[in-house]
């Protein structure tokens, strides 16, 4: 469980990036920020392995205050990736991914090991493990990105817009194979976005965030599309626009089944009860 309580960031420059902000995210499910540029996302994700600290408030991992854990030790054992994969231009593949192993002790034939056993998760061709990143797809090396971040097999994982710099197909193939691989693995997940649909498919739950990190809405996916009461949330999300004129009724299933504006069915949303009961 990762917990932020009342979190404030002013950066040294004066800027106040984060003013006040609380959220649990329970173990074993994917939290996601959902904002525009500039209201505090990165931030706020960065201060859970340290790499901002918070000016005010405290953030938690099961309980423990991580002000007191050493930064280096935090981040070895959190997953952590970035829109540009932040690969290492001059290792190869499959080196890349098992650099975090590595520097946690293990040998370079286990690390390897491990490696080639991330690439199949992530939907990699083990052959491409002998290849530099320049010689693969944006998509490939974005399923590089999530290979490393799960190498050491962490229990929390960090997104920062990890499939914002790939086209739009690519992007749904890559969200996609994050639902399946979370499906498996159950990593308490915080991710970052500005892309809604993203949000909507990837998130148990989302907090849609305006300037200062403050907190407009958050709630189930379900929740957030029912709900028309805020004006900032229904404009943010499109819901009281022709363009995304969504609807959202509930199945006898209990999912609910979204349509736009024109009554097609656009897919289905399990409600809370529905995903708590998954095995
Ligand atoms: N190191 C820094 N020094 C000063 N100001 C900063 C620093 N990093 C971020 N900021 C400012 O803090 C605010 C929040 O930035 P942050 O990167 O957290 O937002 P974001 O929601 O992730 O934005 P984006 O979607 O554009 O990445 C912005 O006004 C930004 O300019």
């Amino acid at each position: 469980m990762i917990e932020f309580r009342q979190v404030g960031k002013t950066y040294p420059d004066g800027t106040t990036a984060v003013e006040e902000f609380s959220l649990t995210v329970p173990s074993h499910s994917t939290a996601v920020l959902l904002g525009s540029s500039g209201c505090g996302k990165t931030t706020l994700l960065r201060m859970v392995n340290r790499m901002v600290e918070p000016s005010t408030g405290s953030v938690l991992i099961d309980d423990e205050d991580i002000s007191g854990v050493e930064p280096v030790a935090l981040r070895r054992r959190i997953g952590y990736v970035m829109q540009h994969s932040g690969l290492l231009p001059h290792r190869r593949v499959i080196d890349n991914i098992a650099t975090v192993p590595r520097l946690n002790g293990a040998s370079r034939a286990d690390a390897r090991k491990r490696g080639y056993e991330l690439m199949e998760i992530v939907g990699l061709d083990a052959k491409l493990g002998l290849r530099y990143p320049g010689q693969l797809s944006g998509g490939q090396q974005q399923r590089v990105g999530v290979a490393r971040g799960l190498a050491a097999d962490p229990n929390i994982l960090l997104m920062d817009e990890p499939f914002g710099a790939v086209d739009p197909l690519v992007r749904v193939e890559l969200q996609r194979e994050l639902a399946r691989v979370q499906e498996e693995l159950k990593k308490t997940i915080i991710f970052v976005t500005h892309d809604i649909d993203e949000a909507l498919t990837l998130g148990d739950q989302i907090v849609v965030l305006k300037t200062g990190g403050a907190v407009a809405a958050s709630g189930t996916p379900a929740e957030l599309l029912s709900n028309r009461q805020d004006e900032f949330v229904s404009r943010f999300l499109g819901l009281d626009s022709g363009a995304r004129s969504l609807s959202a009724e509930q199945t006898d299933d209990g999912e609910l089944l979204i349509s736009d504006a024109q009554g097609r069915p656009l897919g289905v949303v399990p409600t809370q009860t529905d995903r708590a009961d998954r095995p």
